[in-house]
């Protein structure tokens, strides 16, 4: 069986090798980082840098950290100016990928001669799971499609406002009341209220699919036209499949009974077994658009891997095809 993420990591070792062959020693380690992005896009590599992640603890978040570089979204990179590795550029590596969802990362150092070392961090519910390996940790995260575990729902709103307290928060509190009434099956709501800032929103989406096991997510806010309105960007970046037909439909709804309906750019999308749907900011809209589509949820909760939700008379009737 081969390496996890193997073909990314030797890649990212070849170009590693480049940038020192280029560069030799000498220099900071900055340097090293930002020859490191330009070449590994040269290489084709998608690279994030500065990723502002959440650090968790118990399934709570407890702090934030911030991660070099990740490549692919999938390997995270330490690029240091070392002699040689050291045990504690690996431990504060494994420390990263414990504290967020990534699970392979790798330590650079430049010094007269290039090191480096592979660091993994397995998890028994990641996305990427697929079999055990020699380095598997069994962590204590269950997916909630668990038969014993109620259905996590992940409620996000994102508002600058209410994040400062010019407003109480009304969406958030208006989505949970909605589920309560139309979820007949055990599940439980985890919420969070983040600014509208993209690491964050996206931090938090993070947080409530890979940490949590969320069955479905639901964000308010920040769908809009204007600068701070970035919601949709952040689903976007973490999502690894979108559902247009799921925004289509909230708005030709909507348009119905407001004309700025088509003002909301409100995506969906899946990560992993979790569906992400986004909401339009303003309380009034919360019923109206998750009403627009309910009736497709728990089939495509089912289809991404999801638990069998049931839902109440006074929910829109769900809609499974007869083969299901
Ligand atoms: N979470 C919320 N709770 C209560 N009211 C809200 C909330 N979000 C929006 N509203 C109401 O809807 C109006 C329009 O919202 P707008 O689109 O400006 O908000 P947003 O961009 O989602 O959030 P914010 O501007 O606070 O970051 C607001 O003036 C407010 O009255
Ligand atoms: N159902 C519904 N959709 C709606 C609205 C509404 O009142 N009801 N407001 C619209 C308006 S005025 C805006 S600006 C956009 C974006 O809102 P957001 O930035 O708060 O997400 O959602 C639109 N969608």
């Amino acid at each position: 069986m081969g390496l996890l993420h193997g073909e990314v990591t030797a890649g990212i070792l070849r170009v590693f090798r480049e940038v020192h062959d280029e560069l030799r020693h000498g220099h900071p380690e900055v340097i090293y980082q930002r020859a490191m992005v330009i070449a590994l896009a040269d290489a084709g590599f998608a690279v994030a840098r500065e990723v502002d992640v959440a650090v968790t603890f118990r399934g709570r978040v407890i702090g934030r950290g911030r991660l070099d570089l990740v490549v692919n979204d999938l390997v995270v990179l330490e690029c240091k100016v070392a002699r040689a590795v050291e045990l504690e550029h690996v431990g504060q590596l494994l420390g990263y990928l414990k504290a967020t969802n990534y699970e392979v990362g790798l330590v650079l150092t430049f010094g007269r001669r290039p090191d480096q070392k592979r660091v993994v961090f397995r998890r028994l519910a990641s996305r990427s799971a697929a079999s055990a390996s020699p380095h598997t940790f069994a962590t204590k995260l269950l997916p909630s499609s668990h038969p014993s575990l109620p259905a996590v729902v992940g409620v996000l709103t994102i508002s600058d406002r209410a994040t400062s307290g010019v407003y109480e928060d009304k969406s958030g509190p208006a989505i949970q009341s909605v589920l309560t009434r139309w979820i007949a099956s055990p599940w439980e709501p985890v919420y969070r209220l983040v600014p509208d800032e993209q690491p964050l929103i996206e931090a938090a989406l993070r947080e409530l699919a890979d940490d949590l096991h969320c069955a479905l997510i639901v964000t308010t806010g920040g769908t809009g036209p204007s600068p701070r309105d970035v919601t949709p960007e952040a689903t976007v970046a973490v999502c690894d499949r979108l559902l247009p037909g799921f925004g289509e439909q909230m708005r030709a709804v909507s348009v119905k009974t407001v004309p700025t309906a088509i003002l909301s750019r409100q995506v969906a999308g899946t990560r992993g077994s979790s569906l992400i749907i986004n909401l339009p900011g303003k309380p009034a809209a919360i019923e109206e658009c998750l009403g627009a589509v309910w009736a497709a949820v728990p089939y495509c909760i089912d289809l991404i891997g999801g638990p069998r939700l049931l839902f109440s008379a006074e929910a829109p009737a769900p809609f499974r095809p007869t083969s299901a």
